[in-house]
């Protein structure tokens, strides 16, 4: 210490003169989310979530199914009644469920017998938004892409209301889908922006989704066991 020779001097600094080390790389990701992980490794995790999260759902048995999709429908009623005055005069995009999710088929169709104007979402290209398609019980349906079903219509609607299927949700109401950022992408171009519902399972809650930057935060988010 103290010797003359300025090239092999060390001092002792009250910090060290760079802390970058002692934050975590995501830090310094501009592509990372709220969360502070860098976009891949939330890809990652987010992609070993949604296995384990569909894994869950596969594994739930008949009777607890049948009871959350009764109790999402008495949730939803209430909600659509609140905030909607009902609803009717609006149109109220679903979802045809696919992989595990909740079947509100039987009440959409009974909002359709209210004078609610029904929709489905249809997947017109794997990077576009979402359009959507009138739909009411009975309706003709031709599977779309991914083989969901879609009506079988060249007629397109505009959701005031959407019902959005989660696999994963957060108490931010953040969601995790399957992958293809389609709600994303059809919320953040919708003009005007629906209120979006986020429909699923209360197994389905993680403390945080690890949102990135495309994340659109729902409005509101119904399971069996409550409003988020
Ligand atoms: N019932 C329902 N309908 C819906 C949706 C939904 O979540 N639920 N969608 C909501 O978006 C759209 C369809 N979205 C889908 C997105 C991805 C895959 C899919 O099979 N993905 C591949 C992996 C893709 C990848 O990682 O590149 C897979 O899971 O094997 C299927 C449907 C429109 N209709
Ligand atoms: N507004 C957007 N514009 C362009 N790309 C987007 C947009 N929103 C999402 N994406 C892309 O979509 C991909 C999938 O996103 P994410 O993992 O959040 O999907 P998801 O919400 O689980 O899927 P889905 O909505 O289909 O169920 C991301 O790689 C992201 O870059």
């Amino acid at each position: 210490m103290g010797g003359m020779n300025g090239d092999d001097e060390t001092r002792d600094y009250a910090s060290p003169a760079c802390m970058a080390g002692q934050v975590s790389p995501g830090h310094f990701d501009p592509a990372a989310g709220a969360s502070g992980l860098s976009a891949k490794a939330s890809a990652a995790w987010r992609k070993q979530e949604r296995a384990r999260l569909l894994a869950a759902r596969a594994a739930m048995g008949e009777a607890a199914r049948q009871a959350a999709e009764e109790a999402l429908a008495a949730r939803l009623n209430e909600v659509l009644s609140a905030r909607f005055a009902g609803g009717a005069g609006l149109v109220l995009g679903g979802f045809w469920p696919i992989r595990g999710e909740p079947d509100l088929r039987g009440w959409m169709a009974r909002r359709a017998g209210l004078g609610q104007a029904l929709a489905l979402p249809v997947v017109v290209a794997p990077d576009a938004p979402l359009i959507f398609r009138p739909w009411q019980p009975g309706a003709a349906m031709r599977p779309g892409r991914f083989d969901i079903p879609e009506p079988d219509t060249a007629a397109e609607v505009m959701p005031q209301i959407l019902l959005v299927p989660l696999v994963g949700w957060d108490a931010a109401r953040f969601r995790m889908g399957y992958g293809g950022g389609f709600y994303d992408r059809t919320l953040a171009g919708m003009r005007p922006r629906p209120y979006a519902i986020g429909v699923g399972h209360a197994a389905g809650r993680l403390d945080t989704i690890r949102p990135q930057p495309h994340d659109e935060a729902l409005d509101l988010i119904v399971t069996e066991d409550g409003v988020v």
